[in-house]
């Protein structure tokens, strides 16, 4: 049996840290929405056991440090029918780039595996297996818009949010998200009471924007400041890094001026540019 599924990036409205845990880790508060750029994954399970990953084109692991196969071992053993699988990536996320490649494809290969071998974990057993592989997966496994706190594993429902256009802009290198957690001098924390709960327009999701992660970023890589600067001098009603970056995002309510600043921007040989709009749910 083989199938196909895509698996989007996400972006983060907002991105609040409320506090480094004992466990190393930060508490969070954000606002997530997964978007219509995608890799393909496409599984194939096999009748022995094993299993394989490759991402072709890109230098990324194909083993087990790939976290898709992780990922797909979880499910496999759930199973337990002695079965493999073999995992073929077309990588068209930028890799440690805040979109969260990874943990989509992680999330994808858990919920299409799971499907496919008749359901072995219920959808609570998936979301808790996933905050194992990483803190982004269960947000992937939950499959609409969420308020995400904790380390991210917890999430809850948002009511809808407006329909809008992003302008992706990557800058071309990668950031690591532990450097930048690493890295990060805790300002006063958020009153999440003052977090809105209903967006009915672009401009109430614009209030939003807020990232947390952005400043220590930006302090090595000036040019994500540059690229918001870019992005709303050609329209954006806002700009903000994705996650730990380096990707930003550009928001507009005019799909053509969108598309005119994809254009514009695209300019520039070092950066990938992508138009996209918000993924509709798919609830598992
Ligand atoms: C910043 C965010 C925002 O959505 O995403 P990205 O921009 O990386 O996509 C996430 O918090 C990233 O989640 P994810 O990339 O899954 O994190 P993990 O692989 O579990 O953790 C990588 C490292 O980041 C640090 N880490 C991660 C999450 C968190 N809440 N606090 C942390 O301190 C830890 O040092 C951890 O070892
Ligand atoms: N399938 C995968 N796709 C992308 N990155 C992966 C994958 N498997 C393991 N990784 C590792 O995870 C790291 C984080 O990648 P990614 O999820 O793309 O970024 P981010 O955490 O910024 O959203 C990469 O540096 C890469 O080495």
């Amino acid at each position: 049996m083989v199938r196909e599924f895509a698996a989007p990036a996400k972006i983060n409205l907002c991105l609040h840290v409320l506090g480094r845990r004992a466990d190393g880790y930060h508490d969070l508060h954000m606002l997530m929405q997964r978007v219509s750029l995608a890799d393909r994954v496409v599984i194939a399970l096999r009748d022995e056991p094993g299993v394989e990953v490759e991402c072709p084109g890109v230098d990324l692991a194909s083993g087990e440090q790939n976290i898709a196969a992780r990922a797909a071992r979880v499910v496999l053993a759930a199973a337990g029918r002695g079965l493999g699988a073999r995992i073929c990536i077309d990588k068209r996320i930028p890799v440690a780039a805040g979109l969260g490649g990874g943990s989509s494809d992680a999330a994808t290969v858990m919920v299409g595996l799971n499907r496919m071998l008749g359901a072995p974990l219920a959808r609570e057993a998936l979301l808790r297996e996933g905050a194992r592989l990483g803190a982004d997966v269960p947000f992937f496994v939950f499959g609409r818009p969420a308020w995400a706190t904790g380390v991210g594993d917890r999430l809850r429902r948002v009511a809808a949010l407006p329909p809008v256009w992003y302008v992706l802009v990557n800058p071309g290198f990668a950031v690591s998200t532990a450097w930048v957690y690493g890295n990060l001098r805790l300002t006063s924390p958020l009153d999440v009471a003052k977090l809105p709960e209903f967006f009915s327009s672009p401009d109430d999701l614009v209030r939003l924007l807020h990232n947390d992660l952005e400043q220590v970023t930006i302090a090595r890589y000036p040019q994500i400041a540059d690229i918001k600067e870019r992005l709303v001098a050609a329209g954006a009603l806002g700009a903000l890094m994705s996650g730990s970056g380096p990707t930003v995002f550009g928001l507009f309510d005019d799909e053509a001026l969108a598309g005119a600043a994809q254009a514009q921007l695209s300019r520039n040989p070092e950066w990938r540019v992508f138009k996209v709009s918000p993924v509709v749910d798919t609830e598992v």
